[in-house]
């Protein structure tokens, strides 16, 4: 059995992870998984029913989870809470030790037409953003007066060295390059980033490591995508670029991420936030959500089955289902409900192709 916590959380994040859900319970059942969900409560609807975003119960059973589902928390309802919603997702991962986030984002041929870049610009662009997710300014010291507030951004040489570590040995197994980002130029913290990851890289001689200062990567990454592999950077920058680059595949609801890092449970969740302004409405893109159900199935080394289900997901992208942040008229469900569509006829080909092959291994004997 393998136990999944689900985190449907706040706004979209019920309507996107019900469709993922629905999609990795319809795979366990055909291939025999043996996934099994719980629903916990999280972030503002935790907040209204127990007074805070994340109650001990919930932590508890993530802890003791193979792998959590998240859907998105926050929303201006919470913005006076002690506590808001965004803090118990900055806890969740702190307490889970997820300090790596991983932000895979390509330009799909199907979805061309909805860059908002020219074609000879994103045409095959395919980046990895490895974010730090458990250090820097977000987890800083806090202090706000009447007319003065700081926050502290502090990194140590262990934080950066072990998400570095991350990103070189994810490209080893992409294009072999990391673009490190920073603002060395000004930050104490970003001086250190740039020096542990330069001594990093040298475990890494088939790497090739760049640095660049994070406004001109905001820059070059809406007029030359694709001269990046693995994007490694911290906590805030990581946050900031990736909804940056998710619109160059054509919207922010495509975008999946896998949180992990000290060999406990991953976090699974797309990139956006719970959109408050279409909650509720069954129009919101899934496919984030679906995304990241991948990259969990990945994680738990159920890669064949991952495979699976993004290939169908691909498919409902390439058939032209779209929903409305794409220009399509497709709901958030008839979206999901197309994507299992396309899961089953997967399904039912590698049956097919399972009995073929089970048959030539007799023939073979
Ligand atoms: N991981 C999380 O739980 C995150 C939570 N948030 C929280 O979410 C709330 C809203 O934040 P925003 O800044 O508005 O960011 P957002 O990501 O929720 O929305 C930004 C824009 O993208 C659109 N959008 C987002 N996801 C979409 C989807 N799946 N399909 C179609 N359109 C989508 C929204 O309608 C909006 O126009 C805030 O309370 C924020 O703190 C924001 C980011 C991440
Ligand atoms: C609470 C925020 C840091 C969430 C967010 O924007 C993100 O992780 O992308
Ligand atoms: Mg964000």
């Amino acid at each position: 059995m393998i136990n999944i916590v689900v985190l449907p959380g706040d706004g979209i994040g019920p309507e996107v992870t019900a469709q993922a859900v629905a999609c990795l319970t319809e795979l366990s059942a055909e291939r025999d998984l043996g996934l099994r969900f719980s629903e916990h409560d999280f972030g503002g609807v935790a907040i209204d029913r127990h007074g805070l975003p994340l109650p001990e119960a919930t932590l508890e059973a993530c802890r003791n989870a193979d792998a959590v589902i998240l859907g998105a928390v926050g929303g201006d309802k919470w913005n006076d809470a002690a506590e808001r919603p965004e803090a118990g997702l900055l806890k969740l991962r702190e307490e889970l030790g997820l300090f790596a986030n991983l932000r895979p984002a390509r330009v799909l041929e199907a979805l061309q037409d909805v860059s908002p870049l020219r074609p000879d610009i994103s045409k095959g662009a395919d980046i990895l953003i490895v974010r730090e997710l458990t250090s820097g300014i977000y987890f800083g010291e806090r202090s706000s007066a009447h007319d003065a507030a700081s926050d502290v951004c502090s990194y140590t040489r262990e934080e950066i060295e072990r998400i570095a570590h991350v990103a070189f040995r994810a490209a080893e197994h992409r294009r072999h390059k990391v673009t490190s980002v920073d603002k060395a130029n000004v930050l104490a913290t970003s001086k250190l980033w740039r020096e542990t990851v330069t001594e990093v890289a040298k475990s890494y001689p088939g790497v090739e490591l760049e640095h660049m200062y994070v406004d001109a990567c905001a820059m070059v990454l809406i007029t030359n995508p694709r001269r990046f592999d693995v994007i490694l950077t911290e906590n805030m920058f990581g946050d900031i670029l990736s909804d940056e680059l998710s619109v160059i595949g054509g919207s922010i609801g495509l975008l999946g991420s896998a949180s992990v890092g000290s060999g406990g449970p991953g976090l699974f969740e797309p990139i956006h936030g719970s959109a408050p302004q279409i909650a509720g409405l069954n129009v919101a893109n899934p496919a984030g959500a679906i995304a990241s159900a991948v990259m969990m199935l990945e994680e738990l080394g159920l890669g064949d089955s991952g495979r699976l289900l993004a290939s169908a997901l691909e498919t409902t992208l390439l058939e032209g289902c779209r929903t409305s942040d794409l220009g399509g008229d497709a709901s958030c469900s008839e979206f999901g409900e197309q994507v299992r569509e396309n899961l089953r006829d997967c399904l039912s080909r590698s049956g097919a192709y399972r009995e073929l092959f089970a048959m030539n291994r007799g023939l073979c004997a």
